[in-house]
């Protein structure tokens, strides 16, 4: 079985008037793992529980297979580095580098020649206070200083909100060759399908305060497909859907083509040649879509399902 950089076993936290979870969730070391869901669905409040900036009601959460109840230690959180969703104010009378500096006595392992490299790719400016800076000037500095502090695990909440489309390039490409060169896990909570697609290994999904599993991106991104036919009306494409159980969304233009969505694109595709029915064109369905129909119940293959092959 993997090694666990994080664990939650049935981990439950108020929050006004709902409740988050109860959640389990095993985080694989050494994977980059998207954390996706709907705005309010709870992916803060799972990221400040594993820093313990708010505390489970229920279960429990294991950090490298240990529960800390009494408070992570020391020589724990200098392993972990985080990019909250909105900067700390503490630190906006600081210029990034007297910023850096208090950083660097916190973590051991910082790393000032290359927080001086990633300051310079991101263009982050030198001279004004944090406060000061632009909402992506500021997260580009976060970004920067997380990394140089060579965290094991890093936990980054929407990193690239706010970065231009240069600097979210340069925060992929930074990200991607940390984890080829270091022994990390990163959890990230975002909203950009392409940073998905570019970054994770794993695709987790919150709905509604609930955590619907963990996917294989690769699987789950070839997981579904439209298929456009030719049928002569909606008589026939009625009597196609009854023939082709766990199709979904059945639709007809004017012009005798039909479409419908697929999980069982190979099987569905040889059945409707044994039919005679043409296959016009298809495509695999975009991660926004997989999502949708994740959250309305078509749940993909999950990683845990692969654990009892
Ligand atoms: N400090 C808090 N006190 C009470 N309720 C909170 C607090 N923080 C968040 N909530 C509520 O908990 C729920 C989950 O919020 P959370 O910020 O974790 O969601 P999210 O998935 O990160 O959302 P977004 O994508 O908008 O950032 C929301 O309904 C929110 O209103």
């Amino acid at each position: 079985m993997a090694q666990l950089a994080i664990e939650l076993r049935n981990v439950s936290k108020k929050r006004r008037n709902k409740t988050i979870g109860p959640l389990n969730l095993g985080l694989p070391k050494g994977h980059i793992i998207a954390l996706v869901g709907q705005n309010g669905s709870g992916k803060s409040t799972l990221l400040q529980m594993l820093l313990q900036l708010t505390h489970p009601e229920e279960g429990e959460i294991l950090w490298f297979d240990k529960a800390h109840s009494e408070g992570i230690p020391i020589e724990v959180r200098q392993t972990m580095a985080y990019v909250p969703e909105n900067s700390l104010t503490e630190e906006n009378h600081w210029s990034a580098e007297e910023a850096a500096a208090f950083r660097s006595l916190w973590y051991p392992q910082w790393d000032q020649p290359y927080f001086q490299e990633l300051m310079h790719t991101f263009e982050v400016p030198r001279n004004i206070k944090l406060g000061k800076m632009s909402k992506g000037e500021r997260r580009k500095f976060e970004i920067a200083a997380t990394l140089a502090a060579k965290p094991q695990l890093l936990l980054l909440d929407e990193p690239s909100s706010g970065l231009d489309p240069f600097a979210w390039k340069a925060m992929i490409e930074a990200l991607r060759k940390y984890m080829d060169q270091h022994d990390a896990t990163i959890l990230i909570s975002t909203h950009i399908v392409d940073e998905v697609r570019r970054l994770a290994d794993y695709i987790v999904l919150m709905h509604k305060g609930q955590l619907l599993g963990m996917a294989d991106k690769d699987s789950l991104f070839g997981a579904w497909s439209e298929v456009w036919v030719n049928v002569a009306d909606q008589e026939e494409l009625a009597e196609l859907a009854t023939e082709l159980p766990g199709t979904l969304n059945h639709t007809m233009d004017g012009k005798g083509v039909a479409s419908f969505v697929t999980g069982q694109f190979e099987q569905i595709e040889k059945r409707l040649h044994h039919m005679g029915v043409k296959v016009v064109k298809s495509r695999v369905l975009e991660l926004d879509e997989i999502l949708g129909l994740w959250t309305q119940g078509y749940r993909p293959i999950l990683v845990d399902d692969k654990k009892g092959d």
